[in-house]
């Protein structure tokens, strides 16, 4: 009953590891691929001894990529402080997302994990799931499915979700409603320049010479000038929130529920730039990941009705109002969850500066200065890791049969160095929990009543296209149909 094998997934020709050559490297392949970096890079990993590769750009500059788990957990755990943000990806991010914790290391990072660590505790997390998740589906997300179900039109189902989850984190982290899921979808200038400015950020970084950006900013021009029209926007949305939240803070003497934003305003962090970076990097966390991972989901769901049918068997065995724990219950939906990024990771690559030289597991030599990328895309992918049924969408590969008489599903992880999709070590995700709880509750309230039909041409696929956070080119195209109809 396996699914069959996708073969896109696969790679289409022999691989062989790019030439280097005296002074320029292998820089002429690096720009020959720049457009499909990703799986240019994961392609080569997956014919690397060790699964580890140094590109050599061009006469010192070298970055090395990886797929090794020893590797990974060297980076993000054992010699965690040999390994930080580095000025590359903060001088790339900057302008994008300032100074907040995505952006910083050392004390200011400390401080603000510390802080935004109360915001995913289980009061907090209860909260979001019973009232804010749960108000979404039934007054927002379900209405506007039945009209799309009766009309049959096709609607852009990855645009639903990061409104879903728009609405979401604004309400959870800022005591705020932007109410972007409503029936007319209304399109905001905000949400544009949101858009747009994650765009370019992702392009900076797939620049081979990041001096070509840069000298663009300097001069205000193409890309570099949308780029500062869009920010421009994004912050003047975000500092609406805060001046309103500053407002309601002077007054109300105590207020009723307690969220990220005002702890960050009553800690003292009342200068607004920094405030406006932290909630700017929170609608990015909030808004692109869960998004992202559900459209992929949908989508390999709807090629495999197995999979499908034994979602929705969990989703039954529920009651309709859904409580936390029976959320956090829901097996098999986590364990489908977890194979689907494992294919389609939210985050499909990331990157660390060296402090100093370093001698990598496998015996890389790493200089000071030097990126070293992981990629799970990459890891994902990898026989050695998944065995040789690794293209495959198979949820059991994460769970196990009680041996109890009732024989329920057991989850059986993987350790986060193999399995690197919400970061590992002390910066590991911080909503890895809320986001499995949102993205379940969302999928019970959904494929409950709802069927969703890819309105794509059959045979093709959807292209992956590894933004800051991964989307699906073009959208995702789908028609909504009523279970019981
Ligand atoms: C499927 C969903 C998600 C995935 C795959 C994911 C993945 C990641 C990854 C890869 C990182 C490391 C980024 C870096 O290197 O800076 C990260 C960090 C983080 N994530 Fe998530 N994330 C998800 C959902 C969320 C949600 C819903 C939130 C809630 C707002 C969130 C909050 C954070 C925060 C605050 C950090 C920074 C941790 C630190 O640097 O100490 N994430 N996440």
């Amino acid at each position: 009953s396996t699914p069959k094998k996708q073969s896109s997934l696969a790679p289409s020709t022999a691989i062989s590891l790019p030439r280097s050559y005296p002074i320029i490297g292998s820089f002429l392949a690096a720009v020959a691929n720049r457009k499909r970096q990703l799986q240019w890079i994961s392609d080569i990993l997956q014919v690397s001894p060790s699964a580890t590769f140094v590109l050599n750009y061009s006469i010192g500059t070298q970055q090395v990529f990886t797929a090794n788990p020893a590797v990974v957990q060297h980076i993000l755990k054992t010699h965690f402080p040999n390994y930080g943000k580095g000025d590359y990806v903060t001088g790339t991010l900057k302008d994008f997302v300032g100074h907040s914790i995505f952006n910083v290391d050392g004390e200011s990072w400390k401080f603000q994990r510390q802080l935004a660590s109360h915001e995913f505790n289980t009061k907090s997390l209860r909260k979001f799931i019973e009232i804010v998740v749960d108000a979404e589906i039934s007054d927002r997300l379900i209405p506007f499915l039945s009209s799309a179900a009766a009309t049959g039109t096709v609607v852009d189902f990855q645009d639903i979700l990061q409104r879903f989850s728009f609405d979401n984190i604004c309400q959870i982290a800022f005591g705020f409603d932007p109410a972007y899921l409503l029936p007319s979808l209304p399109q905001t200038k905000f949400a544009q320049a949101f858009e747009e400015s994650v765009q370019i950020s992702s392009d900076r970084f797939k620049e081979v010479i990041p001096a070509i950006w840069k000298i663009k900013k300097l001069l205000n021009i193409g890309s570099e000038k949308r780029m500062r029209i869009a920010i421009s926007v994004v912050r003047e949305f975000a500092k609406n929130i805060i001046r309103k939240k500053k407002q309601e803070l002077k007054e109300k003497a105590s207020l009723d529920s307690v969220d990220l934003l005002s702890r960050f305003l009553c800690t003292g962090h009342s200068d607004e730039n920094f405030v406006t970076d932290m909630v700017i990097s929170f609608i990015l966390a909030g808004r692109d990941t869960t998004s992202s991972a559900l459209t992929w989901y949908l989508w390999l769901l709807s090629k495999n009705p197995n999979v499908e049918s034994e979602v929705l068997k969990e989703i039954k065995a529920k009651s309709e109002a859904l409580v936390y724990e029976e959320v956090k219950d829901m097996v098999y939906t986590h364990a489908s969850l977890c194979e689907s990024m494992r294919l389609y990771p939210p985050v499909s690559q990331n990157g660390k500066e060296a402090v100093n030289d370093d001698v990598l597991p496998d015996g890389t030599v790493v200089k000071k200065g030097m990126t070293v990328s992981y990629l799970p895309y990459a890891m994902g992918r990898l026989e050695t890791l998944w065995g040789s049924d690794w293209a495959e969408f198979k949820p059991e590969r994460w769970l196990e049969k009680e041996e109890a008489e009732n024989k329920q599903w057991r989850f059986v992880g993987r350790d986060a160095y193999t399995y690197p999709v919400f970061h590992a070590g002390p910066r590991i995700c911080l909503g890895k929990e809320m986001a499995f709880l949102q993205m379940k509750r969302v999928l019970a309230g959904l494929l409950r009543r709802f069927k969703v039909v890819p309105a794509v041409e059959e045979g093709v696929e959807p292209e992956f296209v590894p933004q800051l956070t991964s989307k699906m080119k073009g959208g995702f195209p789908v028609r909504i149909v009523e279970r019981d109809a």
